[in-house]
């Protein structure tokens, strides 16, 4: 296994403040009904096929479900939201110092303030500090607090990526027949490819700023990799848009991390997964004047794995493996990059529309 080499101060880490979550909203919401999977049960007799079987409908029909019992303390996940509070608190000039790339599709560092445009004139309230994994080739300039706590912060990483993710990967390859790690060999921690643990900040607004966005904190999606886990945040503002057309909030339950399918496991499975569209939305009123942190760990597949449809017996049964597969000859690699390219488009007024991302595939975009 490659050692990563990232230079460390000698400094010892500062104490982190504790990270306190806030409280939940007393609102009712039009909350989605989305399965959990307790994944305490997988290594139990038995345990993967009952879980597989739970998760069946929930990929193919909505995309979304939440995880229990992944393997972490809330004590360690605050911590990582601790970090995010304290990156964020840093000075502009301090931040832009460890500017992403973004105008060629690399993720990697950080994405400022207002980056995307969500109306004419009218630009996002977010900022985003993406750590891509501790390996040799994916090295770069960190902040301060980010090498104070790397070896945590990969720690963290890790865990996902090798543990609750195999997890979740394994439980998607039985569904579609495949051998179990047919799809765990292409996500490896130490591949190369743009996985990444995201901290986020949506700035809150004042009411008459959300009334100018019609409430939008971030436009109507799908995301770009293989699967999104989103840690839980108690200030609901994350919205799915479900079969019957309508938009429905996803409750932030504790304990829990809120999963999705994204583009690369739509791409594969001819459709049969869903890569779901979802947004962000202003909270509801006693919540809304507050800031709203992020926690999200993004699985990407290694850069070189073309976006082809898999040997599946199940999709051969339900005649998705047709001769045409438009999406075949992209890499995973360019398809990640063009979308992170494209986030930096102006935006089209008059809302939802398509665009062409590569080989003539296109993305929908919705508000
Ligand atoms: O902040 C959230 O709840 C979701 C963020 C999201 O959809 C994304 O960053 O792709
Ligand atoms: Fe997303």
């Amino acid at each position: 296994m490659a050692t990563f080499t990232q230079t460390v101060t000698g400094v010892p880490a500062k104490q982190l403040p504790r990270y306190e979550q806030a409280a939940e909203s007393k609102h009712e919401l039009d909350w989605a009904d989305l399965v959990t999977l307790d994944l305490s049960k997988f290594d139990a007799p038995g345990g993967k096929q009952a879980l597989a079987h739970q998760l069946k409908d929930a990929v193919h029909k909505v995309g979304f479900f939440y995880i229990t019992n992944f393997g972490l303390e809330q004590e360690q996940v605050d911590r990582q939201f601790a970090i995010g509070k304290e990156l964020f608190s840093l000075p502009t000039e301090e931040k832009l110092k460890y500017r992403a790339d973004l105008e060629h599709g690399n993720y990697n560092g950080y994405r400022p303030l207002g980056s995307a445009e969500l109306f004419p004139g009218l630009r996002d309230n977010v900022e985003m500090y993406n750590v891509f994994k501790y390996i040799p080739e994916l090295e770069r300039t960190q902040p301060e607090v980010i090498n104070e706590h790397w070896q945590e912060i990969e720690g963290f990483q890790r865990h996902i990526a090798e543990d609750v993710v195999q997890k979740l990967l394994i439980l998607i390859a039985i569904i579609l027949e495949l051998p179990e790690d047919y799809l765990t060999k292409g996500h490896r921690y130490d591949d190369i490819s743009e996985c990444h643990l995201r901290y986020m900040i949506y700035h809150a607004r004042t009411p008459e700023e959300n009334e100018r966005y019609q409430n939008l904190y971030s436009r109507g999606h799908t995301d770009f990799g293989s699967l999104t886990l989103l840690f839980r945040q108690p200030i609901a503002a994350l919205q799915i848009l479900t079969a019957d057309g309508s938009w429905k909030w996803v409750k932030p339950h504790p304990g829990s991390i809120t999963v999705n399918i994204a583009d690369v496991l739509q791409f594969w499975t001819a459709g049969y997964l869903k890569s779901s569209i979802h947004r962000v939305v202003a909270p509801p009123p006693d919540q809304s004047g507050l800031d709203r942190l992020g926690l999200l760990y993004f699985l990407r597949p290694a850069q070189d794995l073309s976006l082809k449809t898999v040997d599946s017996p199940l999709l051969e049964r339900l005649g998705l493996k047709g001769d045409e597969d438009e999406a075949g000859s992209i890499k995973a690699g360019d398809w990640v990059r063009a979308r992170v390219k494209g986030n930096l488009d102006k935006a089209v007024a008059g809302g939802q529309k398509e665009k062409a991302v590569l080989g003539g595939v296109k993305v929908k975009y919705y508000n």
